[in-house]
């Protein structure tokens, strides 16, 4: 079975990305590249590390005009992107032109709310409601608009996935247990995500910024074999 694993390869530094990725590749489904390295190597560096062989998540996260963002996906769809994200609040005429443009075969997914904003944070930009109700809001949004999936934390998995039966729920702000969480705010550890019903496990320091980075992923891979979707409980 393919691991759920998406490692975020978040550095400018293509050689750095190309050694991360060959560390870790026996233990990952796919390579999740962002904004830091794609604003450094664009689609040239995107090109050179899905030759390694292993999915593309490209993690742009498009927040713009339904025009643009359209036209934004068609010139990413050469690429062959396994997944793109999309922000949510863009809107449903925005979500169903990303879809629209995407390539056959790639899962357009939504960013619902960011892992490291909190409750306090979406109050502090107006938004009414907690995360969860949120979440649930734009999940609604981005299905009616004909896109594949959310992302969203491991806090909210559980009720969008009961609520969207074959959606693909994307999950970052992933730690394993006792790890340092940095800038984020809703955490969980992968195992108890994928338990909930993450489709895509989003991880990134606790691999990459690991003394050995192929260990760390493989240990975590290993936390997941007794808690597939099929075995955990929520
Ligand atoms: O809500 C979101 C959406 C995307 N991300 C991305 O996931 C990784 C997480 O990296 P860690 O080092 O494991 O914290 C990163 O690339 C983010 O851009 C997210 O964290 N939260």
């Amino acid at each position: 079975m393919t691991s759920p694993v998406y490692v975020a390869i978040d550095t400018p530094d293509l050689e750095t990305a190309r050694a991360l990725a060959g560390q870790v590749r026996d233990h990952v489904g796919g390579l999740k590249l962002g904004l830091e390295f794609f604003a450094a190597n664009g689609p040239a560096g995107v090109r050179e590390l899905g030759a390694l062989g292993l999915d593309i998540f490209l993690d742009l996260k498009l927040h713009d005009i339904p025009n643009t963002v359209g036209k934004a996906v068609a010139a990413l769809a050469p690429l062959s992107p396994a997944v793109l994200t999309v922000h949510a609040a863009g809107g449903h005429a925005m979500l169903a032109a990303a879809k629209a443009a995407a390539p056959a075969g790639c899962k357009v997914v939504a960013v619902t709310v960011l892992t490291s904003l909190d409750a306090a944070d979406l109050a502090a930009a107006g938004v009414a409601g907690s995360p969860a109700e949120q979440v649930r809001r734009l999940a609604d949004l981005t299905r009616n608009a004909g896109c594949d999936g959310i992302v969203c934390s491991g806090e909210e998995v559980a009720a969008v996935a009961e609520a969207w039966p074959g959606g693909t729920f994307v999950v970052p702000g992933l730690r394993p247990a006792g790890a340092d969480v940095g800038d984020q705010k809703r955490v969980m550890t992968p195992a108890e995500a994928l338990g909930r019903g993450a489709s895509i496990l989003v991880i990134g320091r606790p691999i990459t910024a690991a003394p050995d980075p192929a260990e760390a992923a493989r240990s975590i891979a290993a936390s997941l074999a007794h808690h597939s979707p099929l075995t955990a409980t929520a």
